[in-house]
């Protein structure tokens, strides 16, 4: 599949801060990637560099085969971009302020009313912004960055300030534009709720990339403990098959697997052994993946 975003061995400094080191990605169409990492590991200067805002000190960036940086970048118009902290004329409503966005980005006007109601503010599309809360804000935000039906869209923590019931439209509605193969990062904090989601994952630490893969790969490169647990009709009679390092505790046993060969074994055995009543699997979940790779990434600097 040709990669929409090209990332190759960027580097970027402000003064003395190195905000990159030698990052090197890429996004495809129809995926939804994941930039996650702590507040200043470089997050918003990635998306910066993708839209053309900066420009990097070493490297290159490719979006929609073009160089973002190169004065006229025609890409732009195929771009959705939702910032961290969206600021809108408090003098204009919503549905003017929609109209004045897809001026700019050339396009259909009549989009934004659809736009307004899809992200529930189809009620309030008359109220001026200034009176609108964050949340409302933030559906704003969200309604110009999906303006033109954009092919890449870059969603700078799109989701904090939302109600959960317009998460979940949030998501749909990426579902949606994934299906039609647009690439989609959302860098977040959220680690939850990316979980699951997200097909990509990039994990970022102090300006290195120090994860790039999907959630399986990253579990098979991590190789933390896979959690199962079972519950045992009889608690008193030890199956002979369960490992050493087995737990029992009353009818439930905990057990640590390494890897997804010894997951399945197990799973053979207590699925075929009557004494197991019930079978929980808890792979390692992002959030452990996230403090996982830090952790490495710190050891080896
Ligand atoms: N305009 C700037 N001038 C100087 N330093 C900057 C500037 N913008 C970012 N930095 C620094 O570059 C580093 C990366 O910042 P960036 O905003 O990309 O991080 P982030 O991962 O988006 O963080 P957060 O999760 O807090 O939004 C930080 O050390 C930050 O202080």
């Amino acid at each position: 599949m040709t990669a929409t975003v090209a990332i190759e061995h960027v580097e970027k400094r402000y003064r003395a801060v190195r905000a990159l080191h030698d990052v090197s990605f890429t996004l495809e169409p129809g995926r939804l990637s994941a930039l996650v990492g702590h507040n200043g590991a470089g997050k918003t200067t990635l998306i910066k560099l993708m839209l053309g805002l900066i420009r990097p000190d070493k490297g290159s960036i490719c979006v929609l085969g073009e160089n973002p940086a190169a004065g006229e970048f025609a890409g732009r118009r195929s771009l959705g971009f939702l910032p961290e902290n969206v600021a809108f004329n408090a003098a204009l409503t919503g549905r003017e302020t929609l109209a004045f966005y897809a001026r700019l980005k050339g396009s259909d006007a009549k989009q934004g009313a659809a736009l307004l109601e899809r992200v529930g503010l189809g009620e309030a599309s008359r109220r001026l912004v200034g009176t609108y809360s964050k949340g409302m804000r933030q559906r704003l935000g969200l309604a110009q960055a999906l303006l033109g039906r954009p092919r890449v869209l870059l969603l700078d923590e799109p989701t904090t300030g939302l109600d959960p019931a317009l998460r979940l439209t949030f998501y749909e509605i990426l579902d949606e534009l994934r299906r039609d193969g647009a690439t989609v990062l959302i860098s977040s904090h959220a680690l939850d709720e990316l979980e699951g989601r997200a097909e990509q994952v990039l994990i970022m630490n102090r300006g290195i990339l120090v994860a790039d893969g999907t959630l399986a790969e990253l579990r098979a490169l991590a190789g933390l403990p896979i959690r199962i647990t079972l519950k045992l009709a009889d608690p008193v009679a030890r199956p002979e098959w369960l490992p050493n390092d087995a737990v029992i505790a009353h009818d439930r046993c905990d057990i640590a697997v390494v890897d997804h060969a010894g997951k399945m074994r197990l799973l053979r055995q207590a699925a075929g052994d009557p004494a197991v009543t019930d079978i929980g699997v808890a792979e390692p979940t992002l959030d452990e993946l996230y403090a996982h790779f830090l952790r490495q990434q710190e050891r080896a600097a």
